[in-house]
């Protein structure tokens, strides 16, 4: 699935608009179709928690963040990808791929889930799920496919009569929804939205955050529209207005066109609406939210669901974002998918679709029935050090349970007493250099083992010694074969300008983000605020593959192309984690994988094996670096 900026979506607007013909007014109707299906699917979703049969439960209820979302639930076409609050019970996760990827992923029952996540391969799966829609309680097609209709006999005659399943609500009485609109085209979608809401029989009041005579173009057209149609309106800052009397809030105030922190009545709107304690449907994005990098305006919606038009935002993959957009549902409105390839967008969300078509990832990782230990590769580990003499263990093993055939670990001497016997399947490699502990001497040893091994990964509990930067410049310059950098190493890489040091094979940098603070010479802060915009840039700028690990890890590569991982669980914030997932890659490096395939199919099984560590676990606080491994 692509993710594009707000600018590239404008780019997509315009082409569409512009060269295929198709007028702007369409897709805006289109767009206002799905945030209203998406209203109705949450009216359903909520009722048939709260065991109504249809709408008409107000508040917040199941559909709000946090709430829990079921397979079960009647939902709409369209790819979705949904996240519960942390810690919430019962959360699920799901990972359903178009095509070959699909039947190897299906998971269900996260259990205790921060990361509850879900996405479907669009027009496989959701074309089914619409007509699943027509199964909600008390849903009028549905009676009339003859499901529920005695003596119709549909089946019976091979005739049946399907209605508008998605825009229908059982119960719609009960239900009463503000539509919140801006004057930009983001409103003209919530003012489409409103108008298909009332047709399912839904009440439904406008509320201008602008004088209404200020909309224009198509938004003007929808004004007068829902006028015509004789919905109500109020206009905020002139008339009466309490945005707790309803049972759900649409958010269509700011969109792509949005600059800078929400003004006057748009930022009044904003903090009523969160503070009303409603569900709140975002229009493609929550309003407040940078589209682009996730950075959150103050202030900025909440939302129980974000209706995403057309292509997944980045600013909706990155944290503080990701957190305030709740349930993410991309929907097409019209816009060829295929602009986004031909238009060069650069992201992409990691999801096995994109592991099997574009990395060209065996997800199944096939071993032949000939193999042996030979055929799956041989890391050399560089690591450990008294102080941390575990780190060095974590990824020996991870890498080993990743499924490479074999692993040397090049150790400092005096630590080798005390890791004997530790990992039996390890082949340990004790360096002298002349005092038993890491020292610029040791290069030479390490150089030496790199010969007759597949990768080489450096640094996971390494240590910080003299001579280091020279002692890491002989090993990026000489050894052969791609090489992952982690922890100290990176540490080291941060103290020089290392663009000078020549290197004929790839290499992965897997900064955690104060780490990758350090390696930019920016705060942590500044490493968080766009996220993917940072690892772009500098993994373009100094020829690496890297993998900015936290929340949504984003693998970004020297062509300029990124992945974004949504696999992953808030327990694995726990010491050794990334000392695992440096195991990894390089385990994966040593099958044969390329560094773009390496790092991110590494990225995503460290995720998932975390997700299943977490639902082993009582309370996923109790998870520990080393359960995750145990777990792949
Ligand atoms: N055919 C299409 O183009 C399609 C468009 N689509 C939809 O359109 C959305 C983009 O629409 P857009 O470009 O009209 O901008 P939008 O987000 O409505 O906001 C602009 C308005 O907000 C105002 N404003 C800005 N910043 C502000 C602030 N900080 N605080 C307060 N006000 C602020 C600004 O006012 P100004 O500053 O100019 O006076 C202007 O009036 C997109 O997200 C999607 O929903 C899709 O359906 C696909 C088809
Ligand atoms: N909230 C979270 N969601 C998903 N993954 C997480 C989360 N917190 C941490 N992780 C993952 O756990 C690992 C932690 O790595 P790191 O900070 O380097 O740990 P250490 O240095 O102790 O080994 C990273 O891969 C990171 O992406
Ligand atoms: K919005």
């Amino acid at each position: 699935m692509d993710v594009v900026t707000a600018e590239e979506m404008r780019a997509f607007d315009r082409d569409t608009i512009e060269r295929l013909g198709i007028p702007a007014i369409a897709l805006m109707e289109n767009a206002g179709r799905a945030i209203a299906e998406e209203v109705i699917a949450l009216c359903r979703r909520r009722a048939s928690e709260a065991g109504v049969p249809g709408g008409g439960m107000w508040g917040a209820g199941a559909g709000a963040a946090g709430g829990v979302v079921r397979n079960s639930e009647a939902g709409v076409p369209g790819s979705e990808l949904g996240r519960d609050g942390a810690g919430v019970v019962g959360g699920e996760a799901r990972h359903v791929g178009a095509g070959t990827a699909r039947g190897g992923v299906w998971r269900n029952g996260a259990g205790i889930s921060g990361a509850e996540v879900k996405w479907e391969g669009a027009g496989t799966t959701g074309g089914g799920m619409m007509r699943d829609g027509a199964e909600a309680a008390g849903d009028v097609a549905g009676a009339l496919s003859g499901r529920g209709a005695p003596g119709f006999g549909a089946d019976a005659a091979g005739f049946s009569v399907g209605g508008d399943a998605a825009l229908t609500l059982a119960g719609a009485g009960g239900e009463h929804w503000l539509v919140l609109a801006g004057k930009g085209n983001n409103g003209g979608d919530g003012l489409a939205a409103a108008r298909h809401l009332r047709e399912a029989g839904i009440a439904v009041t406008l509320v201008y955050a602008a004088a209404p005579e200020s909309l224009a173009g198509e938004a003007a057209l929808q004004r007068d529209a829902a006028a015509a149609m004789g919905i109500p309106a109020v206009v905020y800052g002139k008339d009466a207005l309490d945005l707790a009397a309803c049972s759900g809030i649409v958010d269509a105030l700011l969109g792509t066109g949005s600059a800078g922190a929400p003004r006057g009545a748009y930022a009044e709107l904003i903090a009523a609406a969160n503070a009303s304690g409603r569900a709140i449907v975002s229009a493609d994005i929550p309003s407040g939210l940078d589209a682009d990098t996730g950075e959150t305006h103050e202030p900025c919606i909440h939302a129980s669901v974000t209706v995403c038009l057309a292509f997944l935002k980045r600013g909706l993959l990155q944290y503080p974002g990701a957190g305030a957009a709740g349930r993410v549902v991309v929907r097409s409105i019209g816009i060829p998918a295929a602009l986004a390839r031909e238009g060069g967008v650069q992201v992409s969300l990691l999801t096995p679709e994109v592991l099997t078509a574009r990395l060209k990832v065996d997800l199944a990782r096939r071993r032949s029935p000939e193999g042996h230990k030979g055929t799956y590769g041989h890391v050399l580990l560089a690591a450990g050090s008294l102080r941390m003499s575990g780190a060095g263990l974590l990824s020996a093993r991870a890498a080993l349970r990743a499924g490479c055939g074999l692993v040397t670990w090049a150790l400092p001497e005096k630590l080798l007493p005390y890791v004997i016997g530790s990992v039996p399947e390890l082949m340990l490699a004790p360096v002298t250099g002349g005092d038993g502990e890491w020292n610029a001497g040791t290069a030479a040893e390490v150089l030496r083992l790199s010969t007759s091994r597949d990768c080489t990964a450096i640094g996971p509990g390494l240590g910080r010694f003299e001579g280091d930067t020279e002692w890491l410049r002989r090993l990026w310059e000489e050894t052969e074969g791609p090489m992952v950098i982690d922890a100290d190493a990176l540490n080291i890489l941060a103290d020089t300008d290392y663009r000078s040091w020549s290197r004929r094979h790839p290499v992965i940098l897997t900064p955690h983000p104060g780490e990758m603070a350090r390696l930019a010479g920016i705060s942590t802060a500044e490493v968080q605020r766009d996220r993917i915009g940072l690892a772009l840039s500098y993994a373009v700028q100094h020829g690496v593959i890297l993998v900015l690990k936290g929340a949504h890890t984003v693998i970004a590569t020297p062509e300029g192309l990124a992945y974004i991982n949504i696999t992953g669980h808030p327990g694995m914030g726990t010491g050794g984690a990334g000392d695992v997932l440096t195991g990894i890659i390089s385990g994966l490096l040593a099958q044969g994988l390329e560094v773009d395939q390496a790092a991110a199919f590494g990225v995503y099984l460290h995720g998932l094996a975390g997700e299943r560590a977490a639902r082993k676990r009582d309370h996923p606080a109790a998870l520990i670096a080393g359960d995750i491994i145990e777990a792949l």
